[in-house]
This record gives structure tokens, C-alpha cells and sequence, in this order.
């Protein structure tokens, strides 16, 4: 065989997920994506992007399929090893609050401590290399002022941007970003976007994103993941997208009883 073959860097295959009340919320959901690429999950509310999202992100064992990372897949992994996997993947999830009494350096810290146990203790015993690491994470998305400034005191934008700037502190290899700009207005959101494809693109690492916004989806991101009751309906790259593949997930119609769960 010749040529080179770019190994997926995460990989989700046939995963399903049902909740424990029997909401079967993934089917036989499968994606894979690259290192270096941008993936945007696009659907209607209740589609299954959160939950696909808290599946690749390790929070959700699958009910039936596997997610790997770097080929390695997550299932089996105990102790160290699976620390190890955790703090690879960057998340900007927006259940990950804030500590909002705590100032952004504070915050953008965790994204060094988070992994290790008795975080508060050790928030006050932090390595130079680990602070050095959070400043620049700061630094790199517009908080260089802002570091003794509480969370409570900053606008949405900002309190964003810390959310980011925690994640990428733990400079991981893949980010994931559930609605990172719900609650933002237009303008915010582009920058705040913005801000992260500028950060995965000089990094080279691995992303998945999910967008509400669809022009903001198909101006940012390598491919788009299109999902509807559950399933992914399209998996393209985004200039490939049409408006008929769009209106496939968002179409008002009910979903038929026999396109969920078989
Ligand atoms: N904790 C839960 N327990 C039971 N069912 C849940 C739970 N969380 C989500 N669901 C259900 O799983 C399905 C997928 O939900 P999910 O949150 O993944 O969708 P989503 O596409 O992220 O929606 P949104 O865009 O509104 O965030 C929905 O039917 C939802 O009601």
C-alpha cells in the first residue's frame, strides 16, 4: 500500500445512548474527525448534540458503540490512563460554570488542577509552569487586563472567553465546545468563535463544535454534522452543505415513530 493515511485523532463509531428514564437520545451515530479539523454539529433542539458531545467528551459511557482517541478507545481505560485521556480533551461546556466569586486567573487555573483531587487546597499551591501556562491561556484571548478581576464582575463575552481560555490551559488536543455562544449577542459570538478557530487552527488540534448559528457554522468550521432524532443525517464538508440538506434537520415536520430507535 502506499501514501499517508491521517489517523482520525477522536472517533465515535455506532455509538447509541439512552438515558436512565429510556430516552434513547444516540443511534448508531458514527464521526470521525481529524486532527486539525473543525467539526460543526448542527440540529434542531433535542437532536442528541449535547449528549453526543458528553459521549466524545468521555462523561457518558455509550449504551452500545465505542469512542477512541487516538485510536485508543476509552472504554477499559482505569486510573492514570484514563486522567491521561481526560486531559487531552479541552471542554467549553456551558454546565462547566464558572466559579463566580473566584478571579479569572483563578478559573483559568482549573484548566491546569482540574484532574487533581482537593482542587481548592491545591489552588493555592500552584507550580509556577502551571501559572505561566494560564497567564499566556489568558493573555491569548484578549484577559491579560482582567486576571485579578472576579467572574461575577465581567460581561458575557468576557466570562466566555475564561471558559475557553480554561480549556485551551489545559492544552489539550481536542476541544469541545457545547453552544459556546448561546446567550451571546451576533457580533460576540463571531468573535468569540472566531477566537476559538484562531486558537484550534495555531494549535493544530482536533474540534467539535455546536452551533446553534448556521451561516456562523458554515463560515467556521471544515465539516458540518448534521443530526436529527438522534442519528447524524449528513456528514459533509461545509461548502458541500445545500439548503436541502439543511431543511432535512430543521424541517418542521414530526419525526415518524420508526426514524427513532430502529
Ligand atoms: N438527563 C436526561 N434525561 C433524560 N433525557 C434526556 C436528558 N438529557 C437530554 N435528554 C433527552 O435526550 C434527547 C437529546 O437531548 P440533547 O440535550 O442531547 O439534545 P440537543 O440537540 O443538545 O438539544 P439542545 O439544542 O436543546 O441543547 C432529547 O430527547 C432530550 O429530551
Amino acid at each position: 500500500m502506499t501514501g499517508i493515511v491521517t489517523l482520525p485523532r477522536l472517533e465515535a463509531d455506532g455509538l447509541s445512548f439512552s438515558y436512565p428514564d429510556g430516552t434513547a437520545a444516540l443511534h448508531e451515530v458514527s464521526l470521525r474527525v481529524a486532527p486539525g479539523e473543525i467539526a460543526a454539529v448542527l440540529g434542531r433542539s433535542g437532536a442528541g448534540k449535547s449528549t453526543l458531545m458528553r459521549c466524545l467528551a468521555g462523561l457518558h459511557p455509550p449504551t452500545r458503540g465505542e469512542v477512541r482517541h487516538d485510536g485508543q478507545p476509552y472504554a477499559g481505560l482505569r486510573g492514570r490512563a484514563r486522567r491521561a485521556r481526560a486531559e487531552r480533551i479541552g471542554l467549553v461546556f456551558q454546565e462547566f460554570q464558572l466559579v463566580e466569586r473566584a478571579t479569572v486567573l483563578s478559573n483559568v487555573l482549573i484548566g491546569r488542577l482540574v484532574y487533581q483531587p482537593l482542587l481548592p487546597s491545591l489552588l493555592h499551591l500552584v507550580r509556577r509552569a502551571d501559572r505561566e501556562i494560564a497567564v499566556a491561556a489568558a493573555a491569548r484571548l484578549g484577559l491579560g487586563e482582567l486576571l485579578r478581576k472576579r467572574v461575577d464582575a465581567l460581561s458575557g463575552g468576557q466570562r466566555q472567553r475564561v471558559a475557553i481560555a480554561r480549556a485551551m490551559a489545559q492544552q489539550p488536543d481536542v476541544l469541545l465546545a457545547d453552544e459556546p455562544v448561546a446567550n451571546l449577542d451576533p457580533v460576540l459570538a463571531a468573535g468569540v468563535v472566531g477566537d476559538i478557530v484562531e486558537l484550534v487552527r495555531a494549535e493544530s488540534l482536533t474540534a467539535v463544535l455546536n452551533l446553534h448559528d448556521v451561516a456562523l457554522a458554515r463560515r467556521t468550521a471544515d465539516r458540518l454534522v448534521g443530526m436529527r432524532a438522534g442519528r447524524v443525517l449528513f456528514d459533509l464538508p461545509a461548502a458541500d452543505v445545500t439548503d436541502d440538506h439543511l431543511a432535512r434537520i430543521y424541517a418542521d415536520s414530526e419525526v415518524a415513530p420508526s426514524e427513532v430507535g430502529a
